[in-house]
């Protein structure tokens, strides 16, 4: 009988089911992960961490220490993805409270490369995402409406859709149009920009600092919030106010972030909540591999 422990968390809402799995042994097929995030049949969350040592990974982790910690997330429709970044917060701080790490500085593997994080005692996570490119201009669709945005690699796609700007005096409007889109339909994107989907924000610049987020991500739908998004709609905002450095709060649906972004590298920092802890039903572990 498999015995599989997890642990829920979330960071601002982003909901996360953590599979502690040091050596590789979980066989966590695509059924499974869909099982364990279905909100009624499963655990509920937006998506999986698995929690296991580079060195027992294999291919994804090439390179890397074998005993780093990496974190192997997948999206609640079950395939892996390469990165995301409310998912390292939270893993940072599960591997602190489960006397794994020690707390302070110390990097975690991801597909998109080693991420270095810092775990503050009051459970408030920093992490060094590395470069943000942002590419072509590309447009979205919701509900009939197009929505300008413009392509940003944060690991993993992006596209960040500003509406708007902080100067202009229509705020109120901007905020109830960007209350009012129905994102319980995928945005429609053009798939010759991205070919292996994309992750889409609605960016309301509120103060030259602030801003206001919603997200439809890919293989999830929309979460109250998304890490690598933030980053990417604060490089869509510093793009759009001739910016290309810059520290800006997002407030997304489930709290509040902060993005800094410098020359060549990026900081993305808030809570990480570890909310309870538990074993799946062996039974259940079984039958989940079936759908
Ligand atoms: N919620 C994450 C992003 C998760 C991955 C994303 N859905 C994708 O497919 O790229 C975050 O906090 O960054």
């Amino acid at each position: 009988m498999t015995d599989v422990r997890f642990i829920k968390g979330h960071g601002t809402q982003n909901d996360f089911i953590v599979l502690p799995d040091a050596d590789g042994d979980l066989d966590l097929t695509e059924q499974r992960v869909r099982a364990l995030c279905d909100r009624r049949r499963g655990l509920g969350a937006d998506g999986v961490l698995r929690v296991v040592r580079a060195g027992a990974l294999g291919e994804p982790a090439a390179g890397l220490d074998p005993d780093l910690w990496f974190m192997d997330y997948r999206n609640a429709d079950g395939p892996a993805v390469e990165m995301c970044g409310n998912g390292v917060r939270v893993f940072a701080h599960y591997l602190v409270e489960s006397g794994l790490v020690s707390p302070g500085e110390f990097a975690i593997g991801t597909r998109s490369g080693p991420k270095p994080v810092r775990v503050d005692v009051d459970g408030i996570v920093t992490v060094d995402m590395g470069a943000v490119r942002v590419g072509a201009p590309s447009t979205a669709a919701v509900g009939g409406r197009a929505f300008d945005g413009v392509a940003v690699d944060v690991g993993n796609p992006h596209l960040a859709c500003v509406l708007g700007s902080a100067e202009d005096d229509q705020a109120e409007s901007r905020a109830t149009l960007l209350a009012d889109l129905d994102l319980t339909v995928p945005p429609a994107y053009d798939p010759t920009v991205f070919p292996d989907g994309v992750n889409v924000e609605f960016i309301v610049p509120v103060e030259e600092n602030l801003a206001e987020m919603r997200v439809h991500e890919r293989g999830v739908g929309e979460t109250r919030s998304c890490g690598t998004g933030t980053v990417a709609a604060v490089a869509a905002v510093l793009r759009a106010t001739g910016r290309t450095i810059g520290r800006m709060l997002v407030d997304t649906p489930g709290g509040r972030l902060t993005v800094t972004i410098g020359g060549d590298d990026s900081q993305l920092t808030g809570p990480a909540v570890l909310v309870a802890e538990g074993r799946l039903d062996a039974l259940w572990w079984q039958q989940a591999n079936l759908h």
